[in-house]
């Protein structure tokens, strides 16, 4: 697969998918988002390597087709087929690695949880972004650890976009947004809501960002 041109990150809502089992549902649930996000991430931890790849697929194309910068969860070989982008966690491999595989006009981000050794690390390493939480309890997460608003603010020097998750809502984003997050990456706060459009236009409204 070609690889796309690489899309500029820009602020606002960085959408996250739930562990639907289905490739068709799940991009029914996202498709009508995309106009209301900066950015999606696939992360499905239910999901065998089929069903990844199928769900993953549909959402690049879909994502490719609205302007929307793709990343994929864990899975930097599964991203570099994709031409997307990759985001990784303590358990998912070395920057470089991925790196190696993505290529260097694909974006990576960088879980670094509640520290900020970790996120000093990752830029050293070249991630494109890095991401801090969880913020608030998250059932998507329930035993996520807990980071706090000061290490938004402590990134600032790094000179990353700084991504804050875990728990976040339209209610209780004002703040992560003030000390200083450039997305904010939501899975329930959008997906649980009663109406998942109006949550997703909300997100962005922190951001004061128009639809695209
Ligand atoms: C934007 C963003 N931030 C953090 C995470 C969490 O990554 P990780 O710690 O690898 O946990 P899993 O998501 O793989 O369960 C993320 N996915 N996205
Ligand atoms: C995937 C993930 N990572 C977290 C971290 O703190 O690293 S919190 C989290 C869950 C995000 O889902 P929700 O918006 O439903 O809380
Ligand atoms: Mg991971």
């Amino acid at each position: 697969m070609p690889r796309a041109p690489r899309l500029a990150l820009e602020r606002g809502l960085y959408l996250v998918t739930p562990d639907d089992p289905d490739r068709d549902a799940l991009l029914a649930r996202v498709q009508p988002l995309l106009p209301a996000c900066a950015c999606l991430q696939y992360r499905n931890k239910q999901a065998d390597a089929a069903l990844r790849r199928a769900q993953a697929t549909a959402l690049a194309d879909a994502c490719r087709a609205a302007g929307v910068p793709f990343i994929v969860n864990d899975d930097a070989r599964l991203a570099a087929d994709l031409g997307a982008g990759v985001h990784l966690g303590e358990h998912d491999g070395s920057l470089a690695a991925a790196r190696a595989l993505v290529g260097d006009d694909a974006i990576i981000g960088v879980s670094c949880y509640d520290t900020l050794d970790r996120a000093r690390q990752a830029a050293a390493a070249g991630a494109d972004y890095i991401a801090f939480g969880a913020f608030f309890p998250s059932t998507t997460k329930p035993n996520a650890r807990r980071a706090s608003l000061s290490l938004l603010r402590d990134a600032a020097p790094l000179g990353l976009p700084r991504v804050a998750i875990g728990g976040i809502t339209p209610d209780n984003a004002r703040p992560l947004v003030d000390a200083g997050a450039d997305l904010i990456a939501v899975v329930s706060g959008v997906f649980d809501a009663p109406d998942p459009l109006a949550a997703a236009r909300a997100c962005q409204a922190l951001f004061e960002i128009p639809e695209s």
